[in-house]
């Protein structure tokens, strides 16, 4: 039960392992397109006639758009099983990166989605495997499984209450020579966050700055976004102020994971820009939570910050989570001909300000 079962369920659909859901309205067994292969899915499956279960954004793609509920945009799509869908089309139906390739799929006929609930937990998941939304799906009982998971087991695995202080040590860095690194660490899920704590606490609230997880930006120096100079630019403006922390969060591209990423930035490659790219690959526009980082906070005994944001959602995240922010100061960094349309989006359609 709980976050122990959400932690089985997301190793094996990672694994290309069938799970089953469980909500109040039903239950459905699944497998996660991505990690299946033809062995797999024929044990998953051997009469070839589990459906496919895709978020509404693929569905709309896909020219279902008259199944994406209107009480619930955000319900996913059963897609009845054709004799055509192989694992192969299977992939290429999931996987926008894929439909310059191959651009002919259909005609798709949906089908009830059986369990609502479960379903919309199974693309919750989903996010948290970072893998793509998308399933095959049979009802429950029609084969093994390797997890069964409820939509509260997901909700206490995605729960920042039990974060803790690992260890926490000296680290001198570049910009700040007397730095103390603090990591923490939650039973429930193997993501380790850590805060750098710059300069002498005082009772002035500290400069706090909360950085995603970049991994090309912060060690590629990536020139497609503006992560790697802000991470350094936010340890100088924190050491200036001599006081304040940055925490560094493991929420790679903004909570869907680096292959999801990566697969938005194959997408960008295409064209599309970095909101409707999340959109297309079935996630929302921003899926982190911070939570964490105001507990994170909380354990570093501190309630009232001012936040080094261009973000006006990252002040309303930390504030819905109880930490109040006297003050946002910008950080301004000068664009580079990669990153301008990047940053012209976050500016134009993500509220972003200076
Ligand atoms: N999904 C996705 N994530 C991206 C993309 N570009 C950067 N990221 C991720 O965005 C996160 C960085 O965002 P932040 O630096 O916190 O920036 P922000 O939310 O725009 O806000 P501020 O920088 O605080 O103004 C990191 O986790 C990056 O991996 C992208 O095109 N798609
Ligand atoms: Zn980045």
């Amino acid at each position: 039960m709980g976050a122990r079962d959400a932690a089985r369920a997301i190793d094996a659909l990672r694994r290309g392992w069938a799970v089953t859901i469980r909500a109040d309205d039903g239950a459905l067994r699944l497998m996660a397109v991505e990690g299946a292969d033809a062995v797999t899915l024929k044990d998953f499956d051997p009469a070839g006639k589990a459906d496919m279960l895709i978020s509404a954004a693929r569905a709309q793609t896909l020219k279902l758009a008259n199944q994406i509920a209107a009480a619930d945009p955000d319900m996913p799509v059963r897609i009845g099983r054709a004799p055509w869908i192989d694992g192969d089309v299977a992939m290429a139906i999931a996987d926008p990166v894929r439909d310059l390739a191959s651009p002919l799929k259909g005609p798709f006929v949906a089908a009830a989605l059986g369990a609502p609930e479960a379903a919309k937990a199974a693309l919750r998941l989903a996010r948290l495997a970072g893998i793509l939304p998308a399933y095959f799906v049979t009802a429950e009982g029609q084969g093994g499984v390797e997890a069964e998971v409820t939509g509260e087991d997901i909700a206490a695995y995605d729960d920042a209450a039990h974060l803790a202080v690992a260890t926490r040590a000296r680290l001198p860095v570049a910009a700040a020579e007397s730095a103390e690194i603090v990591a923490f660490r939650s039973p429930d899920e193997p993501r380790e966050h850590v805060a750098l704590i710059v300069g002498e606490r005082n009772e002035k609230p500290p400069v706090i700055r909360l950085h995603s997880e970049c991994l090309t930006g912060d060690v590629l120096g990536s020139l497609k976004c503006d992560c790697g100079p802000q991470l350094h630019q936010a340890l100088h403006q924190i050491a200036d102020a001599q006081w304040g922390v940055l925490l560094y969060l493991r929420q790679e591209g903004r909570g869907i994971g680096l292959v999801n990423k990566l697969r938005a930035y194959a997408l960008q490659d295409q064209g599309f820009d970095t909101v409707d790219a999340n959109v297309r690959l079935g996630f929302a526009i921003d899926a982190r939570d911070f939570s964490v980082a105001a507990r994170m906070l909380d354990l570093l005994g501190i309630g009232s910050v001012r936040l080094l944001t261009n973000n006006p959602a990252k002040v309303a995240g930390l504030e819905a989570a109880g930490i109040k922010v006297v003050e946002r100061l910008p950080i301004i960094l000068p664009a580079n001909p990669h990153n301008e349309r990047y940053l012209a989006t976050k500016r134009d359609r993500t509220g972003h300000q200076l």
